[in-house]
């Protein structure tokens, strides 16, 4: 009964901000609709207000002044309709579902609670008292923060303590409170399960307004310049930065836009998979790129290694790449670049006209680089050196306009481009010599644009050939020995990344050190204006790769998030990185937060993941119920595409979306191809470049990284397929990608990496 009537005081009140947000609705509406038409009405009669007069200096002050008036005048009706414009569209937002929560309080030495509600936008009546406030408002947070009781938040003037009295949560549908309930706990896990067992599509959905308290801290977090997350698959890294990004623009309005954010992820799929996220709370997108987009568009020229590539080669030099991917390597080449200053620096001939005789010969130009005084650091003698050999051009004008190809030129000319050259056109000179000299010198000035271009360009330099000195210093500056790494080996190596740089290729691994020498000796200056740099799936950068991102965003606070346990491509390595990135990082302004809890997957399907990992991070489930992971094993190939078939029309009769996951794309290709010929209908996701379509995906296990579907199938599942330990982590991504079905196929032996399992946890069929 009580119950009853505190619901119908909670509809009334529901009515009531509605009417208020249709009200507020229909007033913006009539000022964006006068705004505008008086805004064509102020362009269609421009002229008419400004005044014309033309002359004298001061009347035409006059007329710039007037249309500058005018101008402002439209700016600021621009102004005011695009902030209508937005506020409308945050209350169209709100009109769906208002709010999700209320919070009273009582604040230190009241007592009467205070009542507030919190929703996706803020919302204040006339007299600018908030009827909703934003879930980023400093007070939504004792929300997400807090049991009842004393409870803190951080308000701009400080931290500020109050009692919470009640903490409300409802489901609102079509204006309607479908569902309310009162907790004591953090978001109560009935909220939680209802949010949960919604079905996975291919957009990734906001988690406002079940954010738990863990999460939460790594959402407000602004105090640490490295906030490291490691947390397991499916404890909500990726939704808790989509949620941070949104809080730190709300937070620093005005100071921040969402160009000064910049967030790396594993793939382009990915970024297709979180696209809607920001905007559907309001904001804007930030910069979002692979690592690989990053590296690549720096060299157009060369082929750089692709992720597919990277994936599926046999990993030649294991321990070289070790070495390569470390931190030792990244110093070694601050160090190695630092003795440039002194020696050491290859340099290119830079030709004109002649392929013979260069027009500045590399020595020259090492000459010049070299004689500056050791104050001079590399970018520095790099500028110096670029001055002297734009000053060092105009000397060479005059004795070039007495070169052949010169007079050459003259004559091939026609009379209309001879003419173009002469100052006006009817330019007299004192003797036909002198004319011929006027425009000998005009010819050679247009053509030494190129010189200069060069020169501008550090086309001077020998980057390529700088990279292979560095390598082939490498032994004098590391100690190979201690790396595993013969001489012989090191140098064979050599030869391999020289031959591929002919081909123009570069793998991976060099890339990173490539693009760092480039920037260190051109003296490129790096990018101040990024704010907050956010790299999801950590565990697949290696540690170079994190020192040069850092380098390149010297003023990003960055939080990185990961899990140890799902290394994919940097294996065994990762369980070091968190030591090497800390060194990065000054330790009095790093934060590590664990997330344990997994809320992508039921409790069975955690409770059997988590045994894959053999030693590994903490991992609980959520307690949410589904049916137990099913092994079919079979004896030849085309009786696992039967057991394929069944399964998918079984789970189509569930309406789950269903991704069948191979390891390598060639067995995805098998597979697709496998199902066309039956008939079955399913995407085929072969780079990540593709779009997430629903329905069946096909993929191999690198692209699915970061994704989460209703039902996985994890194809071929056999010893064959994967025996080597570090294959360990990749299952574990792959069967981690399941929400609430998973099945595994395999034809001959079981992998041994599935042997240990408890057989309570799944099932045989
Ligand atoms: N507080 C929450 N409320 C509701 N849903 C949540 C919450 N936290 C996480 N989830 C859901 O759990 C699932 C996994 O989240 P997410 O993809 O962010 O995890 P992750 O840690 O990045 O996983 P992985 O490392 O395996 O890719 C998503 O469906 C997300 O919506």
């Amino acid at each position: 009964m009580v119950k009853e009537s505190q619901e119908q005081l909670e509809q009334e009140h529901l009515d009531k901000i509605l009417k208020l947000i249709r009200q507020k609705e229909r007033a913006l509406d009539k000022s964006i609709d006068s705004a505008q038409s008086e805004a064509q009405n102020l362009n269609a009669h421009f002229f008419d207000d400004v005044k014309l007069d033309y002359d004298g200096y001061s009347t035409s002050m006059d007329t710039a002044l007037s249309i500058h008036q005018q101008q402002q005048m439209l700016q600021e009706r621009q102004n005011a309709w695009q902030h209508d414009t937005k506020q409308l569209s945050t209350l169209q937002r709100l009109e769906q579902k208002p709010y999700f929560a209320r919070v009273d309080f009582k604040e230190k030495g009241e007592d009467k609670p205070e009542t507030i509600y919190i929703g996706l936008g803020s919302f204040a009546n006339n007299e600018d008292h908030f009827l909703i406030y934003d879930w980023r408002a400093p007070i939504s947070s004792i929300y997400y923060d807090g049991k009842l009781g004393e409870v803190s938040y951080n308000a701009p003037d400080g931290e500020q303590t109050v009692e919470m009295t009640k903490k409300r949560q409802f489901l609102i549908e079509d204006g309607k409170i479908v569902n309310m309930f009162d907790t004591n706990e953090q978001i109560g896990d009935q909220m939680l399960l209802n949010v949960l067992n919604e079905k996975s599509s291919i957009q990734m959905k906001s988690i406002v307004t079940t954010i738990q308290r863990e999460q939460n801290k790594i959402i407000r977090n602004t105090d640490a310049d490295l906030l490291f997350v490691q947390g397991s698959a499916g404890s909500g890294k990726t939704s808790a930065i989509m949620q941070r990004v949104a809080y730190l623009l709300y937070r620093y309005r005005g100071n921040l836009n969402s160009s000064q954010v910049i967030m790396f992820s594993p793939n382009q799929l990915f970024n297709d998979y979180i696209k809607n996220v920001l905007p559907e709370m309001g904001e804007q997108n930030m910069v979002q790129m692979t690592y690989w987009q990053f590296a690549s568009r720096r060299v157009p020229g060369m082929n750089v290694e692709t992720l597919f590539e990277q994936f599926e080669d046999d990993h030649e030099d294991k321990d070289i790449v070790k070495l390569k991917d470390s931190l030792q390597f990244f110093n070694a080449i601050t160090h190695y670049a630092k003795h440039l200053e002194k020696k050491g620096m290859l340099f290119k001939n830079i030709y004109f006209k002649s392929k013979d005789k260069p027009f500045y010969s590399k020595d020259k130009v090492k000459e010049i680089y070299y004689s500056f005084n050791e104050n001079y650091h590399l970018r520095n003698r790099i500028e110096a050196t670029k001055e002297a050999l734009l000053n060092s051009l105009s000397h060479r004008v005059e004795p070039e306009t007495k070169k052949a190809w010169v007079s050459k030129t003259i004559e091939s000319l026609d009379q209309e481009e001879l003419n173009k050259l002469y100052d006006h056109p009817d330019q007299e000179f004192e003797s036909s010599a002198k004319e011929e000299h006027f425009l000998a010198k005009k010819i050679v000035i247009k053509q030494l644009k190129q010189v200069s271009r060069k020169i501008n360009q550090n086309r001077f330099l020998n980057i390529r050939g700088q990279y292979l000195a560095f390598l082939r210093a490498v032994p004098k500056l590391i100690d190979l020995s201690k790396w595993n790494i013969s001489q012989q080996q090191w140098e064979d190596h050599l030869e391999r990344v020289k031959h591929r740089f002919i081909e123009r290729r570069i793998k991976m691994a060099d890339i990173s050190a490539y693009l760092y020498l480039y920037d260190l000796v051109t003296g490129r200056r790096t990018d101040y204006e990024m704010r907050y740099a956010f790299i999801d799936e950590i565990q697949d950068y290696t540690p170079f790769q994190l020192a040069y991102l850092k380098y390149n965003f010297p003023r990003a606070k960055f939080t990185m998030l990961g899990d140890l346990n799902q290394a994919i491509f940097t294996k065994d390595e990762s369980r070091t990185l968190l030591g090497q990135i800390s060194k990065l990082f000054d330790s009095e302004k790093t934060e590590v937060v664990q997330l344990t809890k997994s809320y992508r997957s039921t409790k069975e399907l955690t409770e059997f993941t988590k045994q894959i990992l053999r030693q590994g991070e903490k991992i609980e489930a959520f307690d949410r119920q589904g049916p137990l992971p099913v092994f079919y094993k079979r004896d030849n190939l085309e009786k696992e595409y039967h057991a394929l078939e069944s399964i998918l029309s079984e789970n189509a009769e569930q309406d789950l979306t269903t991704a069948i996951i191979t390891k390598t794309l060639a067995e995805a290709q098998a597979v697709a191809r496998a199902l066309k010929e039956q008939k079955v209908k399913a995407t085929l996701i072969g780079s990540a470049n593709q779009r997430l379509v629903p329905g069946t995906l096909v993929m191999p296990s690198y692209l699915a990284k970061g994704l989460e579907f209703d039902a996985v199938i994890a194809w071929e599942v056999s010893e064959d397929n994967y025996h080597s330990i570090d294959e360990t982590q990749l299952l574990y991504t792959i069967t981690s990608r399941a929400m609430y079905k998973l099945d595994l196929l395999y034809t001959g032996e079981k992998s041994e990496l599935l042997d240990n399992l408890d057989p309570k946890t799944y099932r045989n069929k």
